[in-house]
């Protein structure tokens, strides 16, 4: 297994080219399941969830080319990748392929709404808490599928096809408002989402559902419409650009001091987490090509957050922001409010020298002056970038094991971090 080892103290300066949404990808990347025709995503990021779900999906029947490189292109670029499910070969997605990934039980939907039938295995993904599905099942139940579990399976029923609703959810899920909406689009008559996901990916999706076909007014508001049709057709789109890459490189460059340029980022995406990083002293400015990032050696200030749906501070920032918040002067609170068991990387920033502790849902960070390198490991894909944050600003080298987990979500983040100026490198082999 691969490892990181990075030597801490050099800060960063230069550009960081901001790649496409894992979380947007996803959805896009499955809402290709609901037509015959050719759906192209344009700025796809080359990464180890997207070779997964492009394994399930294939599994499914759907083809996907991948555009050659022109000329012009930079190694920044991201692809530009063509799905088409003419024919739905299988509907079932069995537990080897989806119990490595949260999103790949969301095929659910799009192989429901047009195939009438579907046996999805209980999804896996990061052990950031017990994340049912419950409210995912509630909304299609309520659209008028049948559904019952069978032996790991949830296995769905609408031999008459969906019909529109009106569905409430009790509480904000952005994967059961992905779910809904795409089941809802070819659903006979209208549907209302009440207290609907705002997050920008939602909004991706919706805009890409739109330009397929759908009838979809309301995405970025709680409340969402969506008038069913009777099919969808093809569509090209691009992938916005990551707002959770963004915040992360702009809370690494917090931590280290420097200047460097996120690459076609965009404020709007993540402004509460920007909020937060100026409050704690780094200087943030929108230019035309994204954001620049600017701290001089002053020190960080503390900042307490507590994460909640978007517009608030994103819970897949929390850990980052907790990395930047061990160097503060003083103390600062993070409150963790979506899921339950999202303080693993706790222990393994105490390894650094961190000081933390722990009360229910809230980290109490006491910053210190100095981090020192250790070797770490960390369970799930934010925790490992949060010691990857830490261990730029730490005193020696620090070895990252199982790296895999920062594959999942980071695309080429060595190379992006050394191009700054970062002494970053990966190490093949075992371990
Ligand atoms: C691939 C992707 O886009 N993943 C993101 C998505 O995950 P995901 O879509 O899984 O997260 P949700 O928004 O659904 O989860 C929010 C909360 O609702 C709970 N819940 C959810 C569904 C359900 O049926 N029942 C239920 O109780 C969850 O356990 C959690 O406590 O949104 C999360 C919250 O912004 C992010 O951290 C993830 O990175
Ligand atoms: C938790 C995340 O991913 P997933 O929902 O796929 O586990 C994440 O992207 O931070």
């Amino acid at each position: 297994m691969d490892k990181i080892k990075i030597t801490g103290g050099a800060p960063l300066n230069g550009v960081i080219p901001i790649s496409g949404a894992k979380n947007a990808a996803l959805p896009l990347m499955i809402a290709s399941l609901l037509t015959k025709e050719t759906l192209t995503l344009e700025n796809m990021p080359q990464l180890a969830d997207v070779t997964q779900l492009e394994r399930i999906l294939g599994n499914h029947g759907v083809d996907f080319t991948i555009s050659g490189k022109r000329a012009t292109d930079t190694e920044n670029s991201g692809r530009t990748v063509h799905f088409t499910a003419r024919d739905i070969v299988d509907v079932t997605a069995p537990y080897e392929l989806v119990s490595r990934m949260r999103a790949s039980f969301w095929v659910f939907a799009p192989l429901l709404a047009r195939m009438g039938e579907c046996r999805v295995s209980l999804p896996g993904g990061c052990a950031i808490g017990t994340r049912p599905v419950d409210l995912l099942l509630m909304a299609l139940e309520k659209l008028g599928a049948n559904i019952e579990i069978e032996n790991g399976y949830v296995v769905g029923n609408a031999k008459d096809g969906l019909v529109g609703a009106e569905i409430d959810f009790p509480k904000v899920t952005v994967g059961g408002t992905h779910t809904a909406l795409m089941a809802a689009s070819l659903a006979r008559g209208a549907t209302v989402l009440r207290n609907a996901a705002r997050e920008p990916e939602i909004v991706d999706l919706a805009e890409c559902l739109i330009k397929m076909g759908a009838r979809i007014s309301g995405a970025g508001t709680s409340t969402i419409e969506i008038e069913g049709v009777t099919s969808l057709g093809g569509a090209r789109h691009a992938v916005m650009p990551d707002r959770i890459e963004t915040g992360t490189y702009a809370m690494a460059v917090a931590m280290t001091g420097g200047d460097v340029l996120l690459a076609g980022a965009r404020a709007d995406s993540l402004q509460a987490a920007l909020d937060a990083l100026s409050e704690s002293g780094a200087t943030i400015t929108e230019t035309n090509e994204g954001l620049r990032v600017y701290r001089n050696g002053a020190g960080i200030s503390p900042v307490d957050v507590e994460t909640a749906p978007f517009p608030a501070f994103p819970t897949d920032l929390q850990a980052q922001f907790m990395a930047l918040m061990t160097r503060a002067q003083g103390t600062s609170r993070i409150r963790e409010t979506i899921f339950e068991n999202r303080f693993m990387h706790v222990q393994e920033l105490a390894r650094l020298g961190a000081r933390i502790k722990l009360e229910g849902d809230t980290a109490i960070v006491t910053g210190a002056d100095h981090l020192d390198g250790a070797q770490v490991m960390a369970t799930d894909l934010r925790a490992s970038v949060s010691l990857v944050i830490a261990a730029l600003a730490a005193r020696g080298e620090t070895t990252i094991n199982r790296v895999y987990h920062l594959d999942r979500g980071f695309e080429r983040l060595e190379k992006k971090l050394s191009g700054c100026g970062a002494q970053i490198e990966r190490v093949s082999g075992q371990g």
